[in-house]
């Protein structure tokens, strides 16, 4: 064959597949935005540019709308219809959309062979943790301020901390392992949390591998399982006069699905699994917050003044030992928070597939079975119809309306709504945002009291972005003690 013969044959056959892989799009579908470059589609200039290729997608042909990506339609949700996806929990799967780019679930199910539902730990992170922060607040703010002296320290004279992450991680995950496993257990539960706990399970995976989980599982098992067989005989001598100890693992042993007279190496799995979960979702992202947060603070002289005051006088008035009613009253500092995380919002996140036969949003348009549907965040987070026209800039006061009659309505963190979906919303709603926010200001309030911070470049430092979501940047912070 010579090389023109080589060269039909082969297009030829690219032209059959491109054909056969081809996407279809039926009618009244979400529009399959056009490309030029078959298989390729806009992997490309997705992968290239996210931002721009959505922003771009967004304004030419409305929401929702598909791009054919890594030779999948992907459909993007805007402002509008996100929210009718993440209402529709029913029929929109998080979870499985989630294990397709990363079998998390999987993971978790090698530990929790008996017993694996979300919908427990997300009852048990209400119920437990947030509804009861009144009981932790004390234990909260002795391990952040444990964590603030261990990390920063004394900075007499100005100090410079680059990938401030890793040591942000371990200041919130003290708490964290203090609320699960007790005052006593925390050494080896923050063990088992991996100094790269802050960037994200997926990375930890591929860096790690199962063996290093697997290794986690074994410490947790060699330090926990006598206190736990401990516990359990406690209860089985007690009765009903056992005293039920203030943290989870606790809570576990008292629960029916965990109930058990014999604490073999299965028992001791099924309880690492849901600790080593609940370490998962709370360190991850409330890390990244405190760090978009202190950023956001750092880089901006201006709000400085006002927020230092705030937290002088909650200090002052509480003297020193925070109430969640004190922590309430750090308003200003709420909007910073609330004003960081809009604006750090992800480009796009929470993947979903959806299950049912198809679906139809209110504008008309529809997905078929199967559709792979991302949520265009930072079409909520940066909406004029929600923000303004001023909804490109950091402004931590728009969370504050005042009426003429001196009347102020302030909107919390916490608070979710169809511009705010950082913790998405409704029936989803994260459950462990009470838990997270107040985390975050007793960490910010802490720090602002001891140190003066600001950026080492004297500027707001950009995230990073990698391929759709943001981490906060590596660059270094300038701590000064105040006195
Ligand atoms: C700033 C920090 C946090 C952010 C931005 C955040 C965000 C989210 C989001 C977006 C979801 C919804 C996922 C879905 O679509 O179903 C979620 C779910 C959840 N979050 Fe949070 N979260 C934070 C902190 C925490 C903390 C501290 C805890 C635990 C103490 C926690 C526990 C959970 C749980 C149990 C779920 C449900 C998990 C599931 O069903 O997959 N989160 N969170």
């Amino acid at each position: 064959m010579d090389y023109v013969e080589i060269f039909c044959l082969l297009f030829f056959v690219t032209f059959i597949f491109n054909l056969i892989k081809r996407p279809r799009i039926n009618a009244n579908e979400s529009p399959l935005v056009p490309y030029h470059i078959p298989f390729i589609g806009h992997t490309y200039s997705f992968l290239k540019d996210p931002e721009n290729c959505l922003r771009e997608c967004k304004e030419k042909y409305g929401e929702p709308f598909s791009l054919y990506i890594f030779g999948t339609v992907v459909t993007f949700t805007g402002s509008e219809t996100s929210t009718e996806v993440l209402k529709n929990s029913a029929i929109f799967d998080f979870h499985s959309a989630v294990d397709k780019i990363f079998p998390i679930s999987s993971v978790f199910r090698i530990f929790n062979k008996k017993f694996h539902s979300l919908e427990f730990t997300a009852r048990v992170v209400h119920e437990e943790i947030s509804s009861k922060l009144n009981l932790y607040f004390s234990r909260i703010q002795k391990e952040i301020l444990f964590g603030i002296e261990k990390y920063f320290g004394k900075c007499e004279e100005p100090k410079v901390f680059r990938n401030t992450s890793h040591m942000l991680s371990r200041i919130i995950a003290r708490p964290v392992a203090n609320i699960l496993l007790g005052e006593c257990l925390i050494t080896p539960m923050l063990s088992f949390i991996h100094r790269s706990f802050h960037t994200s399970f997926i990375t930890l995976l591929f860096k790690f591998g199962l063996v290093s989980i697997v290794g986690h599982r074994d410490t947790f098992v060699k330090r926990c399982k006598p206190i736990v067989e401990e516990r359990i005989h406690q209860r089985k001598k007690l009765g009903e006069k056992y005293i039920q100890k203030e943290d989870l693992l606790d809570f576990y042993l008292g629960d029916p699905h965990f109930k058990t007279d014999v604490v073999d190496d299965q028992y001791m799995d099924e309880l690492f699994g849901h600790l080593y979960w609940l370490v998962f979702v709370s360190i991850n992202a409330t890390t990244k917050a405190l760090g978009f947060a202190l950023f956001d603070y750092a880089g901006r002289p201006e709000l400085w003044d006002e927020i230092y005051e705030e937290q002088l006088k909650i200090h002052n008035e509480s003297n020193g030992i925070l109430s969640t009613e004190d922590v309430h009253k750090m308003v200003k500092l709420d909007c910073l928070i609330k004003e960081s995380l809009r604006c750090s919002t992800d480009i796009a996140a929470l993947p979903h597939i959806l299950t049912d036969n198809s679906f139809t949003f209110s504008n008309g348009a529809t997905i078929p079975k199967g559709r792979e549907v991302y949520v265009y965040m930072r079409d909520s987070a940066f909406n004029n119809n929600f923000f303004g026209e001023t909804s490109n800039e950091f402004q931590p006061k728009r969370h504050i309306t005042s009426y003429p009659n001196g009347k102020t309505i302030h909107l919390p963190a916490t608070k979710v709504d169809k511009s705010f979906i950082t913790f998405v919303g409704g029936k989803r709603a994260c459950p462990g945002r009470f838990f997270a926010i107040n985390e975050i200001k007793i960490a910010l309030h802490k720090l602002i009291l001891r140190y003066k911070i600001r950026t080492e470049s004297g500027k707001v430092d950009p995230a990073r972005i990698i391929l759709t979501l943001t981490y906060p940047s590596n660059s270094g912070l300038i701590f000064e003690n105040r006195n």
